[in-house]
């Protein structure tokens, strides 16, 4: 099986209103795959009923080859969710060894991965005294320490420095390299480009699911923001007529 993620046919509905339309898209195994779309357009509900905390509607979501949110998967799945999960009281690298030791990792383990995500500097500091943007890295630390076969990122360089960004791009492209597949929203359009494959969601329906070059194709201009605003206004009159 060459996709870690099968969505098809989804509809999710929140607080009565539909905010998945019947999507359907893939994710296939040891990939970047971007999650690309405005505020507001279903990204974080999409990783939700992929991660399996999600009531759908109707539709069907496989991961690793399971129904999302079996069982067996929680070990398997690693989610970083936009607001940082971590305990304030603790120190980052108290964190990390936490999370290793619920998924069997050793100290040593934990201390490379706090140090993958570039707080080694901070390691000792207290979680609840870090920077808005270190606090983002030392939940991906936690969400990266148990080496989850998929990571779905909800974020995570919102807040980083241009640096720091590039790093953990380049963090994410080793892990994929590895075999880990990797699922990443932003709604920065110039991250778009550092994805092997874009998913672009725009008001609950997917506009586009193909490679950045295949989408500077397919809409003739090598701006990904230029090409996808493209898209959107091709959707939009194929809607309309
Ligand atoms: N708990 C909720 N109850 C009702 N509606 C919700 C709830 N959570 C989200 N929504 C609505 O669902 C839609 C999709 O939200 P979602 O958080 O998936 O978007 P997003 O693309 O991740 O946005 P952002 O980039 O701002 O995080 C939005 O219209 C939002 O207002």
């Amino acid at each position: 099986m060459d996709d870690a993620v099968s969505v098809r046919d989804l509809v999710v509905e929140r607080g009565r209103r539909r905010v998945l339309q019947g999507i359907s898209c893939t994710v296939p195994r040891g990939t970047v795959t971007g999650l690309l779309g405005p505020s507001g357009s279903g990204k974080t509900t999409l990783m939700r009923a992929v991660v399996g905390v999600q009531t759908v509607a109707s539709g069907t979501v496989t991961v690793l080859g399971r129904p999302a949110g079996a069982a067996e998967l929680r070990r398997r799945v690693g989610y970083l969710t936009q607001a940082p999960s971590v305990y304030a009281d603790l120190t980052v690298r108290e964190n990390a060894r936490y999370f290793a030791a619920l998924h069997g990792r050793d100290h040593a383990h934990a201390d490379q991965t706090v140090t993958d995500v570039g707080l080694a500097g901070a390691a000792t500091q207290l979680v609840g005294n870090l920077s808005g943007g270190q606090r983002s890295r030392a939940s991906l630390a936690c969400a990266l320490v148990g080496d989850p076969e998929l990571v779905i990122l909800d974020e995570p360089t919102v807040g980083q420095d241009p640096v720091l960004r590039a790093d953990l791009w380049a963090r994410f492209h080793a892990m994929a390299a590895a075999g880990t597949t990797l699922l990443v929203s932003s709604h920065v359009m110039d991250e778009a480009g550092r994805c092997d494959r874009l998913l672009l969601i725009r008001d609950g329906r997917l506009v586009a699911d193909d490679t950045p070059d295949a989408v500077r194709g397919a809409t003739g201009v090598d701006d990904l923001e230029e090409a996808f605003l493209r898209l959107i206004k091709a959707s939009e009159q194929e809607a309309d007529s």
